[in-house]
Parts: structure tokens; sequence; C-alpha cells
């Protein structure tokens, strides 16, 4: 009996060890800029993140990239997401979380901000992240039609050297069913927080509006940094 409880307060203090360690990394992740990518496949998100990166020196961190990796890795578990990524259905979110935390506490400390790409794909993504990294500060949606998109994967694929086993058509309709399902919920739960950039123009005229949306909140984050001093 007195082992049990003993075991019972060790456990609670590791419990409590560990929300105090995600509470101090949320805290000292949210010091830096937090942006969330949102968009279906090839609405042209990953030519805005090398825009903004260029621009700002952000950490670009992409679900689907981090996934791949684990997937070129070989392992077990990269067998088990390839699976699901070849279907265009999600994996778990604690395997994208927990790869996405990994890869943000690695450059904490010396990153100027993070780009989340592909993440929140659907509404709890978005509340487990805030809970266990950080609260994003803004959410930028690049809105796109469905027939664009196909088109512009097709294209790509067609032009690429390294083919991605998810671009196919069957695929890309799976990958569009499962976005269509999921995101009128995450634009509405973080509507206060999301720019819907309409992303069928000109690859210059939508990174005008990104940086407004980018120096508005950096402008912010100065002003509360100088209020807290
Ligand atoms: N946040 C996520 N949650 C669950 N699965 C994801 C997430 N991000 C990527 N994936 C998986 O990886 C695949 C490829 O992602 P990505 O490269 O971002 O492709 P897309 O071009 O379709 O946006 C997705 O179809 C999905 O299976």
């Amino acid at each position: 009996m007195l082992f049990m409880c003993h075991q019972m307060a060790m456990k609670k203090e590791a419990v409590a060890k560990l929300k105090a360690e995600e509470l101090r990394r949320a805290q000292s992740a949210s010091e830096i800029p937090i942006i969330w990518i949102l968009g279906g496949p090839g609405c042209g998100k990953g030519t805005q993140c090398a825009k903004i990166v260029e621009k700002y020196g952000f950490t670009h961190l992409s679900s689907g990239d981090l996934l791949r990796n684990e997937v070129a890795s070989g392992s077990d578990k990269g067998r088990k997401l390839q699976e699901i990524m070849s279907t265009g259905g999600l994996v778990s979110n604690d395997e994208v979380l927990s790869l996405l935390n990994d890869a943000i506490t690695r450059s904490k400390g010396v990153s100027k901000g993070f780009l989340i790409d592909g993440y929140p794909r659907e509404k709890n993504q978005g509340v487990e992240f805030e809970i266990r990294v950080a609260p994003a500060d803004l959410a930028l949606y690049f809105e796109c039609s469905e027939d664009t998109m196909v088109q512009r994967i097709m294209a790509r694929a067609a032009a690429s050297a390294v083919k991605r086993e998810d671009d196919n058509e069957k695929t890309i309709r799976a990958r569009l069913q499962t976005f269509r399902q999921n995101t009128n919920a995450i634009l509405e739960l973080y509507d206060a927080k999301t720019l819907t950039i309409n992303a069928e123009r000109d690859v210059d005229d939508i990174f005008l509006e990104v940086i407004q949306a980018i120096d508005c909140v950096l402008k912010k984050k100065q002003q509360k940094a100088a209020a807290q001093c």
C-alpha cells in the first residue's frame, strides 16, 4: 500500500514537471512569431513560405516534409505513415505534433520565427498545438479554387525530377476532399487571427499582402515586449 502511494506521488510529480516544462516551452516559444500557413494542396503555400524565409529569416517547418523525412528514414513508423499518406488521409496528430514540437525545440533560441506549413489540418490539431507548443500569432489562408490546385499539382509533378507518391490524380482528389472536410471548421475557430488571401494572383501581389500581415504581427510583438520592460 505504502509502495503504491509512493508510486502515485512520483507519477503526480512527473506529470507536474512535464506540465511545467510544456508551459515554460510555450512561454519562450511565444516570444517569437508563430505563423500557421493554411491552404489546400497546390495553393502556393511553398512558394510564399520560401519568400517569407528569404525576407524574414523565419524557420520553415512543413508537416508534409517532416512526415516524408520520417518515411525516407525507412523506419517501421515511416512505413505506416506512408500507407496513410498515399491514401490522401491525415496521419495521427500525435505523430505530426511530436515531429513539429521536436523541430521547434531544436531551433528555438536561434529562430526568429516559425512558419508552420500544412498545420493545423483539422481543428483539434490547432487546439493541441496551442496547448502543447504556443499560441499562433497569425494564420495565413491561401484560398484557391480546386481546379487551379489540381492543375498546379499536376504541372509541378510533371516538371519535378523527384516524383511524390501522392501526386497522382486519385490521391490528389482524396487530399482535396480531406482539405474540404476540415477547413471550414478551422477557419471558423481561428477567424480572429486568420487572414484569407486570394492565391489565384501573381506571386508578388500575394506576397505584398503577406508582408503587410507579418509586419503587423512583428510590430505588435515589439510593442508588447516594450510594454513589459
Ligand atoms: N498536419 C497534418 N496532419 C495529418 N497529416 C498530415 C499533416 N500534414 C501532412 N500530412 C500528411 O502528409 C501528406 C502530404 O502533406 P503535404 O506535403 O503538406 O501535402 P499537400 O500538398 O497535400 O498539402 C498529407 O496528404 C497527409 O497525409
